[in-house]
């Protein structure tokens, strides 16, 4: 498994009146070898862009793609060695799902025992061992899918198995097990994997390190705790977590904060800037309904509760904005429509202009 950097490395398609466009601003950064990655954000972002130059399907722009410091910018995508899983399956229909295992193995000259040793393991670790004689062919979607994934992770000398939305046509009730499946494999065989989603649920829960793109460039990369922990913009906090996270407009005199005239004490002191936009941020499932006012308390009104099974979101108003509360569903709702929400002071983060406000 290789260690992929991209330096300076951006990408304009031309359009059809001479004009380009940034589908990726230009960036740089590194992939570390044998850790999982997610490419998360919404229709447009650049993610397969991105995964593209990766592969050498699309030469860049501009800058330089290379895996363990070899430059392989020029190189097409069949001297790249990476194994790529697409939305749709991509198996030899008339192969028995063995034989779509041990193909890639075969065509790189492997001993015949050191094939079967490792198809087997993979085909266990994908619950597909009593499936190995079976035709290709006959099997349902999401088991295709199985095979392009096991086809993906079966060779170990890969420089990267990259993903675009592998579980796309998967049933929604299948996608959690396969998703398990992934990351099950992905420990055991710790390839680096590029993985690519508009799904942020997917994303937090498979990958080691999680990029959130918009508009062609990478808005934070971090681990799924460091994503949700401290996001470091509005953009970031809104998309990822669910719900999203609550911004309130938020007054600073030069030490104190305010909401809706309440005072709220956030975790740091944030250099705001005179005339600037300056909000105060907290997950749902930070805050907590209380009977009574306290330190970091502020009134708000309850207007509606949602059941999520294991928790309920209730939607509150406070002072004209609206935020959102995740509780436990052992835990009990005022039925007064009037209480207080406990913000824990270290939860409470400063945004300034959209950005999480760093102290120099
Ligand atoms: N072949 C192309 N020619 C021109 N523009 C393109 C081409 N492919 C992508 N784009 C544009 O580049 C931008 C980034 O597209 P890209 O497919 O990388 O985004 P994405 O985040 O993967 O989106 P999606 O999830 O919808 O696939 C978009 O504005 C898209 O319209």
């Amino acid at each position: 498994m290789a260690r992929i950097d991209l330096t300076d490395v951006g990408h304009a398609y031309s359009r059809g009146d001479g004009s380009e466009d940034w589908a990726l601003k230009p960036l740089s950064l590194s992939f570390d070898s044998g850790k999982t990655y997610a490419l998360v954000g919404p229709s447009g972002c650049g993610k397969t862009t991105m995964l593209n130059i990766i592969s050498g399907l699309i030469r860049p722009s501009q800058g330089r793609v290379s895996f363990d410091g070899v430059d392989v910018t020029a190189r097409p995508t069949r001297h790249r060695n990476i194994a790529q899983v697409f939305q749709f399956p991509v198996i030899y229909r008339s192969m028995s799902v063995r034989d779509n295992l041990a193909f890639p193995l075969e065509c790189r000259g492997w001993e015949q025992p050191r094939i079967d040793t490792r198809v087997g393991s993979v085909a266990e670790a994908l619950g597909l061992s009593h499936r190995l004689d079976r035709a290709a062919r006959h099997l349902s979607a999401d088991e295709k899918q199985l095979i392009s994934l096991g086809r993906g992770l079966v060779r170990d000398d890969v420089a990267a198995v990259l993903m675009d939305e592998p579980l796309t046509v998967i049933d929604p009730q299948l996608k959690f097990s396969l998703r398990r499946k992934i990351r099950e494999l992905s420990e055991q065989f710790q390839p680096t994997v590029i993985y690519v989603t508009h799904d942020q649920y997917e994303a937090m829960s498979f990958a080691q390190e999680v990029l959130v793109m918009r508009h062609g460039r990478i808005m934070q990369q971090g681990t799924p705790e460091q994503l949700f922990e401290s996001p470091r913009s509005t953009y970031v906090g809104y998309f990822v977590g669910s719900p999203a996270m609550n911004y309130l407009d938020a007054a600073w005199d030069g030490s104190a904060a305010t909401v809706a005239g309440v005072p709220v004490t956030p975790a740091w002191a944030p250099p705001v800037r005179a005339g600037a936009r300056f909000q105060l941020g907290i997950r749902p499932e930070y805050v907590r309904l209380v009977q009574r006012s306290g330190p970091n308390t502020l009134p708000a009104t309850l207007h509606s509760v949602r059941d999520h099974g294991p928790t309920r979101v209730c939607h509150v108003d406070i002072g004209g904005q609206s935020a959102t509360v995740k509780v436990p569903r052992e835990h009990p709702i005022p039925s007064e429509p009037l209480l207080y929400l406990e913000m824990p002071r270290a939860k409470v983060l400063p945004y300034v202009e959209g950005e999480l406000a760093v102290v120099d």
